[in-house]
């Protein structure tokens, strides 16, 4: 009978050794062993060679074998390891038929196989056949006693037992009972167990502690082929749940999954040709390991195709995925359970330690989008929380109260996000995430604190600069003695109400003491630094308010009306006070006086600048100069707005730029007093009435005299009103007397044929006459008075300019 070709059967390990890996794994998929779990036993057969294994395989599991034609003599047909599945036993019984032992075939020399299939076949399997002449029990020169020898030998080279079945099956059985056959056989077996040389471990080590022996007996299958049958039937009974307990292979050990049989036999035959020891826990455990490992590899690979982890992994970069943890858990559930179900027969240190690896891997993998979900937590909650906090710091209430209560409510709601996110295999501390949002909402509450107090302290600053800037500003105008103590006064209360106000804003702050104090000391610096600035605007601008106030004293008096100069006035001592006056102004402003400073600065520049009594040598040669210096005695250079040397070139230049006012009056002064003096000097009024009494008399003894007196003024006048005498002289006396030298004669001849016209012109055409002529006159020489006034003002004595000009030391 052929067996290529069989879909149930192969050919394991070929004649020359060779593992037949694709006929396994072909054959493995065909019978679905995969599927079996544990749930399956491996029946193999030993014996000598055409001793009828194939035959009774077939018989016993209803496979296809291949047999020996009975008609073409004994010569050896089974060449290797066969595999097929037994027929309809559960469970799935894989049966392996072995080359035969003893075969001419391979001669003496190649022993080796012999051994190492049957090494394989103990390794492998659950229950072994021992197929036996029923002729050989007892004899010494039995066929089967070097196959009893090489499966006992071979068995120690297993580290540890499997505790397999040998199950003897007596062929060709004759009349004599098995009752009486199975006590020889078992003899004989354990005197070949005895005589086996066994490792210094299994010395007194009983076979029972390796092999459940068991004895059976068939009949002839040439000879009474139905008997044979029958009781081959009978046998296959035994091979019905044969795993369980009480079962042929009941007491099994070390079984390997039968996902992993095809690696583990192949491994085996590997370590069995490389005539190694076979270490059947550390081989289990190495086959686990890469069972195990293949799983879980499968498992990754699978997940990271996975259609709904995808989709997550590329939602996740988009924002937060409601639900997320518990969708990614369902899948790395669903994987870990394939990894569990499909491992579970496996060793379990092996099988746990690579669940853990895969679940590590898996937890890596998923863990960026983890930590991108929780990013998105934070980034949405910091923003939710800016949103609220900034509606409810306009709600009114305190900055501190809403800044702790919205930071509490929304790291609440981060942890409910969180919770939400947590990834149950993984339970990963999503404290650090929190910690960051807590970090980023104290610094947001940080920068708004900020914000809020610059806000606040600028109003108050506005408010302060309102307060102070107008009135420091008049103050400063109005300098006076009381001016830098009225400026004290009004920092002093515009300063405390801005303090009262900023520190009631600032309690709803929540500030330590020290960063209270520290902005209740800058609103006060910058009240003060208001006013000094003020005050430095002010100085720089301090010249041409002393003009100012220099002008408005000395052109104006006390009751506020533009002086006319009309000789009657001081000049010099309207000056003095107009001067300082407007020096009060710079001494004012010379410097900074918010600490109610006592200083000279007053006394200093009065005496410097204003002091007219020194001598001559005292104002040049003997006097040091107390201006001279760029500093004030008690005044600090940062509380100087004009150092002493300024003020002196100020006043140098003030004096310069009044000067022309002060003559200017002075003028004008001179003028009007020359308009209103037309007496003569008094020595002449004398010498005229001492030398001119005798004339006097005579006229008041003759007063036609008077009369003619009278005539010769009136005509004089006459002639000086029409010849327009002062006019004509205002232009030089040369010019003067040209032009009246022109006039002279057609004037007097005027006059005269006016005269006689009005002889001629009756008297009551003319009731006036000549007075209404002279009147004009008169009012005329009245008016051309005032007109001195403009000419002499170029005309400015020596003297007067001396008077204007009081000397000071400094000059
Ligand atoms: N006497 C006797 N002959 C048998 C029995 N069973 C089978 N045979 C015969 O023995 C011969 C060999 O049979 P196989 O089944 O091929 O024997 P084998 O042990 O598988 O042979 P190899 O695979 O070559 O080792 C065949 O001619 C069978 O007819 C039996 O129970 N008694």
């Amino acid at each position: 009978m052929d067996n290529s070709g069989e879909c149930c059967s192969t050919q394991l390990i070929d004649g020359d050794g060779v593992f037949n890996i694709d006929g396994l794994e072909n054959f493995i998929k065909e019978v679905k062993l995969r599927e079996c779990g544990l749930s399956y036993a491996v029946v193999s057969i030993m014996g000598p060679q055409s001793s009828g294994k194939s035959t009774l395989l077939n018989h016993l599991f209803c496979t296809k074998f291949r047999e020996m034609d009975a008609f073409k003599g004994r010569s050896q047909t089974t060449k290797g390891i066969w595999l097929a599945k037994g027929a309809d036993i559960e469970p799935c019984t894989l049966v392996m038929d072995l080359e035969g032992t003893d075969g001419r075939e391979r001669g003496e020399d190649d022993t080796a196989f012999e051994k190492q299939s049957a090494l394989f076949a103990l390794a492998v399997s659950d229950i072994v056949l021992i197929n036996m002449w029923c002729h050989d029990i007892g004899r010494e020169q039995a066929a089967n006693k070097p196959l009893l020898k090489t499966v006992f030998q071979v068995m120690m080279r297993l580290f540890s037992p499997r505790k397999t079945t040998l199950l003897f099956v007596i062929r060709d059985k004759t009349r004599t009972p098995l009752e009486n056959l199975e006590p020889v056989l078992r003899e004989d077996v354990q005197k070949i167990w005895d005589n086996v040389p066994k490792p210094q471990a299994h010395k007194e080590t009983p076979i029972s502690e390796f092999f459940n022996v068991e004895v059976t007996a068939l009949s002839s299958y040439e000879e009474k082929e139905e008997q044979f049958k029958e009781q081959v039937a009978i046998l296959r009974q035994r091979f019905f749940h044969s795993i369980a307990p009480g079962g042929l292979a009941g007491d099994r050990r070390g079984v390997v999954p039968a996902s992993a049989f095809a690696f583990s036999a192949q491994q085996m035959w590997k370590v069995i040709k490389e005539n190694k020891d076979l270490d059947l826990p550390a081989h289990k455990v190495m086959v686990a390991t890469v069972r195990c490992e293949e799983i879980a590899h499968e498992k990754y690979s699978s997940f990271t195709e996975n259609e709904d982890w995808c989709s997550i992994e590329e939602a996740v970069h988009l924002g937060p995925i409601p639900g997320f943890g518990k969708k990614v858990s369902s899948i790395l559930d669903a994987y870990l359970s394939g990894y569990d179900s499909e491992a579970v027969y496996f060793e379990e240190s092996v099988r746990s330690s690579k669940r853990k690896q895969l679940e590590e891997k898996l937890l890596q993998l998923v863990k960026p989008a983890f930590q991108s979900v929780l990013e998105h937590i934070g980034c949405e909650t910091l923003g939710k929380f800016k949103e609220a906090f900034d509606k409810a710091l306009n709600g009114g209430e305190g900055f501190s109260v809403v800044a702790h209560d919205c930071a509490q409510f929304y790291v609440a709601l981060f942890d409910k996000g969180c919770a939400d996110a947590v990834i149950e295999q993984a339970k990963w501390d999503t404290s650090r995430a929190q910690e960051k949002l807590r970090r980023d909402i104290d610094a947001h509450v940080a920068s708004v604190r900020a914000a809020k107090l610059s806000e606040l302290t600028k109003a108050y600053e506005a408010k302060l600069n309102e307060a102070l800037s107008g009135p420091v500003e008049a103050l400063l105008e109005g300098a006076n003695n009381e001016t830098w103590s009225a400026i004290r006064k009004l920092l002093s209360r515009e300063t405390e109400s801005a303090v009262t106000g900023l520190s009631g804003a600032l309690s709803g702050f929540d500030l330590d003491e020290q960063s209270k104090e520290k902005m209740l000391l800058a609103i006060r610096d910058t009240a003060r630094g208001m006013v000094e600035a003020k005050a430095r605007e002010k100085a720089g601008g301090v010249l041409a308010l002393m003009k100012d106030r220099f002008t408005t004293l000395f052109c104006h008096d006390a009751d506020s009306m533009p002086r006319v100069w009309t000789g009657k006035e001081d000049i010099r001592a309207i000056n003095k006070l107009a001067r300082s006056a407007s020096l009060k102004l710079l001494s004012v402003m010379a410097a900074v006086r918010l600490d109610n400073e006592k200083d000279n600065i007053d006394k200093s520049l009065s005496v410097a600048l204003l002091d007219t009594k020194p001598t001559t040598t005292d104002r040049s040669v003997t006097t040091v100069d107390p201006l001279a210096s760029s500093t004030w005695e008690e005044i600090p250079s940062s509380k100087t707005l004009i150092t002493p040397v300024q003020c002196k070139s100020l006043w140098r230049q003030f004096k310069a730029e009044t000067e022309y006012t002060v003559t200017q009056a002075i003028s004008a002064q001179e003028a009007n007093r020359r308009n209103n003096n037309w007496m003569p000097p008094p020595w002449a009024i004398v010498a005229l009435v001492v030398l001119g009494f005798n004339e006097f008399m005579t006229l008041l003894r003759n007063p036609l005299y008077l009369g003619v007196i009278f005539v010769g003024f009136l005509l004089v006048k006459a002639l000086w009103v029409q010849l327009d005498i002062s006019g004509e002289f205002r232009n030089g006396a040369l010019p003067g007397l040209i032009s009246l030298s022109s006039k002279f004669v057609p004037t007097i001849m005027n006059l005269l044929k006016r005269l006689a016209e009005e002889g001629q012109v009756p008297a009551s055409n003319n009731p006036h006459g000549n007075p209404s002529v002279t009147s004009k006159s008169l009012r005329n020489g009245v008016g051309t008075s005032s007109g001195l006034s403009s000419t002499a003002s170029s005309n400015v004595t020596s003297e007067q300019e001396a008077e204007y000009s009081s000397p000071s030391k400094e000059e």
